[in-house]
């Protein structure tokens, strides 16, 4: 673990956002509205950052408040960032995998590490590119930064969206329920119906098992299920939500427990792979991985999803120059 801690900030507090498309522009909104840091916003398509800058400069009076916004396409921009998310890099369209991203995003990914941690080596790295899980571990290998400061974000989206799917077939406010996803950001993620509550009752007490199997089934699906109404490109406001949380308990030093794509050095029985486990998410990022007691039927299933994602990490590795 770095020695590094991060000062207790917020007021001054710097997150660059590395991809001006839709997951980018809508998490800067979320940053700047929820008064939680400044941003520079970074792309390589020249004046889309910056006009995404104005545009949401230009809101601060009627949302507000008084955090800044920088569009920029030159790294120097971003330096002494205390987080940089990585928001870059081709969606997919109806029909395609994750995986199929990986050659294109893989590319994208070891250019923006090389760059970006030359400006901001002491930030937290949060990778959201697909395929979420080899994205993040070309991220660690490229930028040789502690594992802790590099992570992913797909177990909090895939975690809201079972919450979701709980919330509306019981009928009750999200808030009332608590769910759990971890693994890989696939078809194989591991939805953990033990671990997911509404109002602290285990949510298998309430919900068939017939019932419950369709709502992780859709779940599982989730991200597809996007991709396939809107044709172009996927998801955004839940992700740019979901990063949101990841944001505020690091800069808010949260000690938060969430399901992240980590680094596991022996944790669940896994070495050297990036996959979605509970952590404690905090000033030094990745604090602690939670090991949490598993059926033998759902341990059979995370070293399942951490193969296909060991079989991606190959593929990933083999582009770095
Ligand atoms: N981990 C997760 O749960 C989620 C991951 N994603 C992934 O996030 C990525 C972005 O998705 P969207 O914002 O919808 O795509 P988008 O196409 O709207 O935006 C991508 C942006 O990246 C920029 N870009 C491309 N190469 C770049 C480079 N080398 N440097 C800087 N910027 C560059 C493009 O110009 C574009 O503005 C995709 O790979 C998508 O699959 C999306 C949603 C959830
Ligand atoms: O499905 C996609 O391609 C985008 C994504 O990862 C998600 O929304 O979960």
């Amino acid at each position: 673990m770095a020695a590094f801690v991060h000062p207790p900030f917020c007021q001054l507090s710097q997150v660059t956002i590395i991809g001006a498309g839709n997951v980018g522009s809508t998490l800067a909104q979320r940053v700047l509205e929820r008064n939680l840091a400044d941003v520079i916003l970074l792309d390589i398509v020249e004046g889309r950052p910056q006009g995404i800058a104005l545009d949401l400069m230009e809101a601060r009076g009627a949302e507000g408040h008084n955090r800044t916004i920088v569009g920029s396409n030159c790294y120097e921009d971003t330096a002494q960032s205390d987080i940089v998310v990585v928001t870059a890099g081709l969606p997919r369209k109806p029909g395609m995998s994750r995986d199929d991203l990986l050659q294109v995003n893989g590319k994208i990914v070891i250019d923006i590490m090389q760059q970006a941690m030359k400006y901001s080596p002491y930030a937290c790295y949060i990778i959201v590119t697909n395929p979420l899980d080899a994205m993040t571990y070309l991220a660690l290998k490229v930028s040789g930064l502690p594992a802790n400061h590099i992570m992913g974000m797909a177990g909090v989206l895939d975690s809201a969206r079972f919450q979701t799917f709980i919330a509306m077939e019981l009928g009750v406010p999200p808030s009332d329920v608590s769910a759990l996803v971890l693994g890989g950001h696939g078809d194989l993620m591991v939805p953990l119906p033990q671990y997911s509550t509404v109002g602290g009752i285990p949510v298998t007490e309430l919900l068939e098992a017939a019932i419950l199997n369709r709502l992780i089934e859709r779940t599982r699906n989730g991200g597809a299920e996007i991709v396939q109404l809107l044709k172009r490109g996927g998801a955004y406001y839940a992700p740019a939500s979901a990063i949101g949380v990841m944001i505020e308990a690091i800069l808010y030093n949260q000690s938060r427990i969430l399901p992240v794509a980590a680094y596991l050095d022996g944790e669940y029985q896994l070495q050297d792979v990036y996959l979605g486990v509970p952590c404690r998410l905090g000033g030094q990022g990745v604090e602690e991985i939670v090991s949490l007691p598993l059926r033998d039927e759902q341990l059979t299933a995370l070293h399942r999803s951490a193969a296909a994602v060991k079989q991606s990490i190959e593929k990933a590795i083999a582009l770095i120059p």
